[in-house]
């Protein structure tokens, strides 16, 4: 008999104008790619994962500590498979492509090698990141506090250098210095990087990057003068252990100061590099770019489900003879779909020239060149809180394209959108608004901002797109767009808050008082970036590169441009309309093009998200599979469920329910009732 599912799901990847594997290629590189495909197949393997009909092992019943048992189990997969294969495909994911620090061993690569690397002198790099690259020691970073979050500054925790003994004490002087929720902290590390002010002298010098043993190697025990313990259940994360700690004059060697860009000698005087501040936080650049790539996935991954979901989930007709419909067809869910298809590719190659950027930066400070270090950790910010916001937004929105499915555990949505929404809270900072409003005020506009003297004026600037009808879809047009709206409206909120400034007002009080239009401009400058790098990226494909997937991405970067623009579904569409350079007649003809583009792009959805290649073991969905076979998938793992397999043992009764509850509650004694009701 044949598969009705199946047949469509077959059909649906049949309809493609590309191939997908040339796609996940163009998207990854064809290496990556292999490496990407060879990996999770030996992980899959070796957790037993692969069998797409057995219910996945986080589908189980667990209470906290089984759920941390998981995630160490699958997170010692993980990370031995990187070492054993010299591997780094999962660096930065997890089996199930979540961020890597979803998992007890993930902060190792993502938050505590980077930094030392960044951080550390040549001896100190030397001493550390072999032992933890090699697992032989377990890495955390701790920075936040209970009364300080997104204000590093604020931190409390003290480092107080004892030149007896050659020692910093380590010690948190009050409640609110109580280190809450660095990942892998509360039972499994044994090393930290603590970010603490350092105090010579009695002088408080800011704050510092110190290694810190937290852990006995031999006993496991919280090293005397640490408590140390787990912060609980989570909306998502739960297969680690975000952590608290307290440290109550804990000695650590001198030498234990991160000490590239600042020194502390013997005798206790202190050396720094003037840029110290900006190079110390530098190794969060890297952290950000690589938050905004897993944030891309995640939201690909959510994508990836909904476009297989809505391919074979049939619900009411189109058509006149009554013949059920899939709901891909209806304009409101592929609308949705293809517009959210196009912002995760165009979030991937935005990465990528980002990405580039800051390797670029890398290089140059290795020459002690750091020019480009405003500029960077501006647009990792920035690109960073979009792809986040974008991820989040995306992912919940796929789910609700699943209709009650989507609200199931196994359908995957519940722990790819709570745990992509994580990714905006930390690394939070936003430095783009600023960093903007500096620009003005400096005498020659930062390179990157230079495209803004073309729109010199705000008020009198009367210009009007000269663009109409297929013409909108051209990439040249659509930058023009958004250079204009990033540079107009930049322009209108430094004259906002220098006259708030004039008024009275300190700088802080007039950026807050414009908060919302310099959260406006930031998110323009950032989109006219991502725009301009897409549309750089496409042109840089190899010139192997087939002509089709050239085509499709090509649409995908008129879509996302023109959607932004025009959709009435977009939160910042309102914001292209000051000044009167797009008319009305402009989204007319612009939705007229969206229009078009949707339906030529339709044929492609399934093609686009096979693209991404995710295994279905990695997307751990009862609707998400490759083959389209969902309805046996969800039967299959529902029957599978812990409380299922339990009752089918007693005959389907849950006995513990029965016991406890439901026939005390059927038995009860009602004789002080007037109660007529007898079976
Ligand atoms: C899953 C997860 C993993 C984490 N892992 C780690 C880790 O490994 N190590 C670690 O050290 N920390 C970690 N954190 C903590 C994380 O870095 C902080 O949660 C984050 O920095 C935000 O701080 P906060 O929670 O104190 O929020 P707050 O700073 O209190 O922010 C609350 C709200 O106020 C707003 N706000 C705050 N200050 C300003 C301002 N100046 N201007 C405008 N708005 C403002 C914020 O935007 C936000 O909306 C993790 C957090 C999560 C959720």
């Amino acid at each position: 008999m044949t598969n009705r599912n199946v047949q469509a799901m077959d059909e649906a990847r049949r309809s493609a104008s590309f191939d997908s594997k040339k796609m996940a290629e163009a998207i990854y590189g064809r290496e990556e790619h292999n490496r990407h495909i060879t990996a999770f197949q030996r992980v899959e393997q070796a957790l037993d994962t692969a069998d797409n009909m057995k219910l996945p092992p986080c589908y189980r019943d667990m209470n906290r500590q089984e759920l941390l048992l998981e995630g160490l189990r699958t997170g010692k997969v993980v990370y031995e498979d990187g070492v054993d294969n010299n591997c780094g495909v999962f660096e930065y994911v997890t089996h199930h492509g979540s961020l890597a620090n979803a998992s007890p061993f993930g902060l190792m690569r993502f938050l505590f090698i980077p930094p030392v690397k960044q951080l550390g002198t040549d001896e100190q790099i030397a001493q550390w990141v072999p032992l933890a690259e090699a697992g032989k020691i377990i890495g955390s970073y701790t920075q936040t506090e209970l009364g300080h979050g997104t204000q590093v500054r604020g931190i409390e925790t003290t480092a107080t250098f004892d030149k007896e003994t050659d020692e910093f004490v380590i010690h948190s002087p009050t409640l609110s210095s109580t280190k809450y929720w660095p990942g892998g902290l509360g039972v499994v590390s044994t090393h930290t990087l603590l970010m603490a002010r350092m105090i010579l002298d009695g002088k408080d010098l800011g704050v510092h990057a110190f290694i810190m043993q937290i852990r006995s190697l031999d006993n496991f025990k919280p090293l005397p003068g640490i408590e140390l313990g787990d912060i609980g259940m989570k909306m998502a994360y739960n297969g680690t252990d975000n952590g608290y700690a307290i440290f109550n004059h804990v000695r650590i060697p001198r030498t234990n100061l991160l000490m590239r860009h600042c020194q502390v000698a013997r005798d206790g005087s202190y050396t720094s590099n003037p840029l110290r501040q900006k190079l110390a936080f530098g190794g969060m650049l890297s952290g950000r770019g690589i938050i905004a790539r897993a944030a891309t996935f995640q939201l690909a991954q959510a994508l990836t489900i909904t476009t297989r979901y809505s391919v074979i989930r049939q619900q009411g007709t189109l058509s006149p003879l009554g013949e059920p419909t899939a709901i891909i067809a209806y304009k409101h869910q592929h609308s949705r779909l293809l517009s959210l298809i196009a912002k995760s590719y165009i979030s991937l190659l935005a990465w990528k020239s980002a990405n580039a950027a800051s390797a670029d930066l890398k290089s140059r400070q290795e020459r002690g060149d750091h020019s480009t270090l405003p500029y960077i950790h501006m647009l990792m910010c920035g690109l960073k809180a979009w792809s986040t916001q974008t991820a989040a937004d995306g992912a919940e929105e796929a789910r609700k394209m699943c209709g009650g499915y989507g609200y199931l555990a196994i359908s995957g949505f519940p722990e790819i959108a709570a745990s992509v929404t994580a990714t905006c809270t930390f690394e939070g900072e936003n430095f783009v608004a600023k960093y903007l409003l500096k620009g003005f005020d400096a005498k020659k506009l930062p390179a990157d901002m230079a495209y803004m003297s073309e729109y010199e004026t705000v008020a009198e600037d009367k210009e009007v797109c000269c663009a109409a009808g297929e013409d909108l879809l051209a990439h040249d047009a659509l930058q023009e767009i958004f250079d204009y709206r990033a540079a107009t409206s930049a322009r209108e909120v430094h004259e906002a808050v220098k006259a708030s400034e004039r008024a009275g007002k300190s700088r802080l009080e007039a950026e807050n008082t414009h908060a919302l239009q310099l959260h406006v401009a930031a998110r323009a400058h950032i989109e006219r970036f991502i725009l301009s790098a897409a549309v750089w990226q496409l042109n840089c494909l190899p010139a192997a590169t087939p002509s089709a997937i050239k085509t499709v991405l090509g649409r995908l970067i008129s879509l996302f441009g023109l959607t932004a623009i025009a959709s009435p579904l977009e939160p910042f569409a309102s914001s292209f309309l000051g000044y009167g350079y797009i008319t009305s007649s402009h989204l007319k003809d612009m939705q007229k093009q969206i229009d078009d583009l949707l339906e030529v792009l339709l044929p492609d959805a399934i093609a686009l998200t096979d693209a991404w290649s995710f295994s279905d073991a990695s997307l751990a969905s009862a609707l998400g599979c490759a083959d389209g076979d969902i309805c046996a998938r969800l039967l299959a793992w529902t029957r599978q469920l812990p409380i299922n397999v339990e009752a089918a043992k007693n005959g389907g009764v849950f006995k513990k329910g029965w016991e406890e509850n439901i026939r005390p509650f059927l038995n009860r004694d009602l004789s002080h009732l007037d109660v007529k009701a007898k079976l």
